[in-house]
């Protein structure tokens, strides 16, 4: 579960409230979307559950842990019950398909044996079990961000953060990417979303938190809200 009561964030530099009294709940197993206009405050928020900034004022829990609290030290392994997906795929260059998704694994020190195992698992899962072996460069943007899910949750976080996920890629290739997020959700894990994507939001009818100059101005399930002056 994350809870955020009381979320104020200001940014130091330039004393810009960037989130307003954000008060919020999303329960194990959620699908949820973060909308607004550019500027509203969505990569801030996200920014904070990643533990990548802190609220200038109230607290956050991810599963009744205070991470406002979190020493340094314990942040790469509080992060590990995470997974994350960018815009930009943020896949490294001069690695295959195969060891990219591996690096994930190597670095939290599981055992090759495991890491055998498990990579050409979820490979499979996303439907790129057949390019293992290519280069991030050789594969089209909806593999690349396929192959960037599948390091997301290889190590089974219980929550993942995407932030702009479709944002780079046409309407059909945005589709499956959808439909696995989707299959990943069904699995149980939390799937938080930010995006601009109109017409996928509306297509999911989960649940969607609206963000306008910082706040929540809306929070319910369904599409986009036509008369919705915010979007
Ligand atoms: N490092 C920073 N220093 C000062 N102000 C910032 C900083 N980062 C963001 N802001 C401001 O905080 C507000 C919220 O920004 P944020 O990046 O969270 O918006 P967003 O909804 O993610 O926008 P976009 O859709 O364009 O990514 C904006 O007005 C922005 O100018």
């Amino acid at each position: 579960m994350i809870r955020f009561e009381n979320i104020n964030k200001i940014y130091d530099k330039t004393q810009h409230l960037a989130l307003s009294d954000i008060t919020l709940e999303i329960a194990h197993g959620d699908f949820v979307f973060v909308v607004g206009k550019s500027g509203a405050g969505k990569s801030t928020l996200i920014k904070m559950i990643l533990k990548e900034l802190d609220p200038t004022e109230g607290k956050i829990y991810i599963e009744n842990r205070d991470i406002t609290r979190l020493k340094k030290r314990h942040i790469p392994m509080y992060r590990r019950q995470l997974g994350v997906v960018f815009q930009d795929y943020r896949l490294l260059s001069d690695k295959t398909v195969y060891e990219n998704v591996a690096y994930a694994m190597e670095i939290v020190e599981n055992k090759t044996k495991d890491i055998q195992e498990k990579v050409p698992e979820v490979l499979q899962l996303v439907g790129l079990g057949h390019r293992m072996r290519y280069y991030p460069d050789q594969l089209s943007g909806g593999e690349q961000q396929r192959v960037s899910i599948a390091r997301a949750i290889v190590n089974d976080p219980k929550i993942i953060i995407c932030d702009e996920p479709t944002g780079n890629l046409d309407p059909r290739t945005s589709l499956g990417i959808m439909k696995l997020l989707h299959s990943i959700n069904g699995r149980g894990t939390t799937i938080i979303m930010a995006t601009h994507d109109r017409d996928i939001v509306d297509m999911m009818q989960a649940r969607v938190i609206t963000l306008h100059g910082g706040r929540v101005v809306s929070d319910k399930k369904g599409g986009y809200d036509n008369e919705d002056s915010y979007l």
